[in-house]
């Protein structure tokens, strides 16, 4: 297993060329956040933004566009509600993340299920939170995601339910072997993450720690991931999300030497900053 270090920032954060617009750093689209977890969304999509992507579009529940906008001016807003402006934008952007905060109901499935059918296979699909607990308990939907870029970015009780492995035997062999019948990277989010590969191979990160247990951190995770790959176009995905994984958590761990915990909108606040320090290579 490939151990992470500061060498994958170096090797994926590039300055961006004179000639450039912001079509040609990603257009992403955001998929959550319901009446009870509008944060979650919210912190997905700040993250996007502050970590580099061209043009961000929130589909969210039209009671979280005033907090969304008084955090990020820079998103669009779509109410998550309005099936046909939801695949529209589906069909139009780079990178599509859905999950943080869907919720589990029946208008949650129903959203999976459009972002999923209408979603293609040239764009890169990150599935996170209800959205893979969706997936493990409703089989049929795995149909949409055959042939299509996806990234999966569970906690270990996400992954218990849409692989099957209980927590205890999560181990490397059995990850891998679930990972690899999904066709899809895994992010196994825990302390000390492990990234699965499309070709087998793996990422361990070795930084990170306790300081990055509040809610909302995985949230942010998936914006930066999404960011990383709208911008940085590389052959190569996986190491572009290496490189987010590793980003996000070398932030939090230098944070940490100042702050007790460190929370998903210090982190947001700081990328910028974080993200110019490798851009003389
Ligand atoms: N501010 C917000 O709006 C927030 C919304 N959230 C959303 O809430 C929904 C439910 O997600 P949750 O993850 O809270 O709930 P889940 O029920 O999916 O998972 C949480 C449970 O898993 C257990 N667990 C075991 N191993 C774990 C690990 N390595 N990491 C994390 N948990 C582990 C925890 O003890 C906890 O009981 C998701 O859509 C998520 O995006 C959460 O991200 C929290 C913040
Ligand atoms: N003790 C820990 N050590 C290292 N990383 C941690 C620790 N606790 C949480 N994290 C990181 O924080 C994030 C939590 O993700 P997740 O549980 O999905 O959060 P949420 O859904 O609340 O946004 C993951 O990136 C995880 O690796
Ligand atoms: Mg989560």
């Amino acid at each position: 297993m490939l151990q992470l270090d500061e060498k994958i920032l170096n090797q994926i954060i590039k300055p961006r060329p004179l000639e450039s617009h912001k079509g040609n750093f990603g257009k992403i689209l955001t998929v959550g956040g319901n009446q009870q977890y509008g944060g979650a969304i919210i912190l997905s999509t700040a993250a996007a933004i502050h970590a580099g992507a061209g043009l961000v579009s929130c589909a969210t529940s039209p009671q979280n566009l005033t907090a969304l906008h008084s955090i990020v001016p820079e998103a669009m807003f779509i109410d998550f509600n309005n099936k046909k402006a939801v695949s529209q934008a589906a069909e139009k952007t780079n990178v599509i993340v859905v999950g943080p905060g869907l919720g589990i109901d029946i208008p949650a499935v129903n959203i999976l299920e459009n972002i999923l059918r209408n979603s293609r296979k040239n764009q890169f699909l990150i599935i996170d939170g209800s959205a893979i607990s969706l997936l493990a308990d409703n089989q049929k939907l795995f149909k949409f995601l055959k042939e299509k870029q996806v990234i999966f970015t569970p906690h270990q009780m996400e992954w218990q339910r849409i692989s099957g492995i209980k927590i205890a035997d999560q181990a490397e062999d059995t990850n891998k072997k679930q990972q690899q019948k999904l066709h899809a990277t895994v992010v196994l989010k825990k302390y000390h993450t492990v990234i699965y590969h499309l070709d087998g191979t793996s990422s361990l990160l070795p930084i990170g720690g306790p300081y990055m247990s509040t809610g909302g951190m995985g949230d942010t995770l998936t914006g930066i991931i999404a960011a990383f790959l709208g911008q940085f176009h590389l052959k190569d995905y996986e190491q572009v999300i290496d490189a987010a994984v590793y980003c996000h958590s070398a932030i939090a761990a230098e944070l940490s030497s100042s702050h007790y915990i460190v929370l998903p909108t210090d982190i947001i606040g700081r990328l910028q900053e974080f993200m110019a320090q490798y851009t003389n290579s």
